[in-house]
């Protein structure tokens, strides 16, 4: 970290040649949220990524500081006695940056230095709703003709996530912690160091009743595999075939790791659907929250996945929802002989998989194009 090569007087350093292929003209940028519990190793991660030789031109965007760390204390540029933001490069071909804000201005300052990186990865404070962070990538076209995004992962922490996950929530709000599991697309089990195979097994197995979508990667001081971690291609349609075969593997929460908590529900409906009414269902479950569970409790969904058959479409169709926006997006997987079958994943609370099913086939379900 005290690497780092910069000159004096600007806040765009001067480059050094960097191994690698420059970005051809309409590229996309891939963006990784790193979320996480305070304290869960967000940090250790991105200091572990931008000092690894691995490659890769990574700019990483901090949004928050905290007292200590080497990589806090190499970017607390101070003027005035005031944090600004900073661009730095790294000797690995890394480019690091902190910002106070949610990092969006950031990202919209890096673009101007395209070229220079082809990756970024944007942490979020640790109480950060990582949902409203991804769904600006989503509502923001002017950045996303530069940038998509990759994926969303959540850091835990094996000593303490199960306290946090247990906590008494005030009636109507949700645990933090229990939302960021359910909307990673990876989640890391940081610090398994610190706790037994038996406490490791019970974490784990409450990851998989919140998300039962999620990969799981476990480790110490934040160190995995790179490869596991970037590329995901989680809301792109490059991933249909495996979100197909992910989604058959997808089963409903049984018993809920905690009352009234975030859980998985899953269903598949053969035949193929309107893509109209398809709209109008999950706009009333996302929007107008009009489907109630058995105790007449709303239901609310955190992340939707699935893959449905449109009538009238030779390929198959994904589905895409963080809270309350959502995508239907063809994919190049084209339907074969065999039955079609409609497969949906829901994420949320409140939610009770018989009665999301019978809503869904009552309203979308047209019997005359089932083959
Ligand atoms: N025992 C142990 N400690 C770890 C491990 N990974 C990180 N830590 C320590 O945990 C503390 C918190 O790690 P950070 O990386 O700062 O966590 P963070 O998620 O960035 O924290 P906030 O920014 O405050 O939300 C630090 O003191 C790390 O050294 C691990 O695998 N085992």
């Amino acid at each position: 970290m005290d690497e780092v090569l910069m000159d004096e007087d600007d806040d765009c350093p001067e480059l050094v040649p960097i191994a690698g292929n420059p970005l051809s003209p309409g590229e996309q940028i891939p963006v990784t949220i790193i979320t996480g519990y305070l304290g869960a190793g967000k940090t250790t991660l991105l200091n572990y990524i931008l000092t690894e030789q691995h490659n890769k031109r990574i700019a990483v965007i901090l949004n928050e500081f905290g007292e200590g760390s080497a990589l806090e204390k190499s970017l607390a540029v101070s003027q005035a006695g005031e944090l600004y933001e900073e661009w730095l490069e790294l000797r690995n071909g890394c480019l690091c940056c902190s910002v106070k804000d949610n990092g969006l201005k950031a990202i919209e300052n890096l673009m101007q230095k395209k070229g220079k990186f082809d990756y970024i990865l944007l942490e979020t404070t640790g109480l950060a709703d990582p949902g409203a962070v991804a769904s600006m990538f989503w509502v923001d076209a002017e950045l996303g003709s530069d940038i998509y995004l990759d994926g969303i992962v959540t850091v835990i922490d094996a000593k303490y996530a199960m306290q946090h996950l247990t906590e008494e929530k005030p009636e109507g709000l949700v645990n933090e912690a229990a939302r960021q599991i359910a909307l990673a697309d990876l989640t890391i089990i940081n610090k398994t160091d610190l706790v037994n195979g038996e406490e490791l097994n019970h974490l784990r197995d409450t990851v998989r009743s919140i998300n039962g979508l999620v990969k799981i990667l476990e480790c110490q001081k934040s160190r995995v595999d790179l490869s596991q971690v970037l590329d995901l291609h989680s809301f792109d349609n490059k991933d249909g075939v495996n979100l197909a075969e992910k989604l058959q593997l997808v089963k409903t929460t049984t018993r809920p790791h905690l009352d009234k908590s975030i859980l998985t529900v899953t269903f598949e409906v053969a035949g193929s659907l309107s893509e109209d009414v398809l709209n109008v269902f999950i706009q009333d479950l996302l929007w107008e929250k009009a489907f109630k569970n058995q105790a007449g409790l709303p239901m609310k969904v955190i992340r939707l996945k699935g893959i449905v058959s449109i009538a009238g479409k030779a390929n198959q169709v994904m589905l895409q929802g963080v809270h309350e926006l959502y995508e239907l997006d063809e994919t190049p997987q084209v339907w074969g002989k065999e039955p079609r079958v409609n497969r949906l994943v829901f994420i949320g609370r409140n939610l009770d998989r018989e009665i999301l099913q019978e809503q869904f086939i009552s309203t979308v379900l047209k019997v005359g194009d089932r083959n």
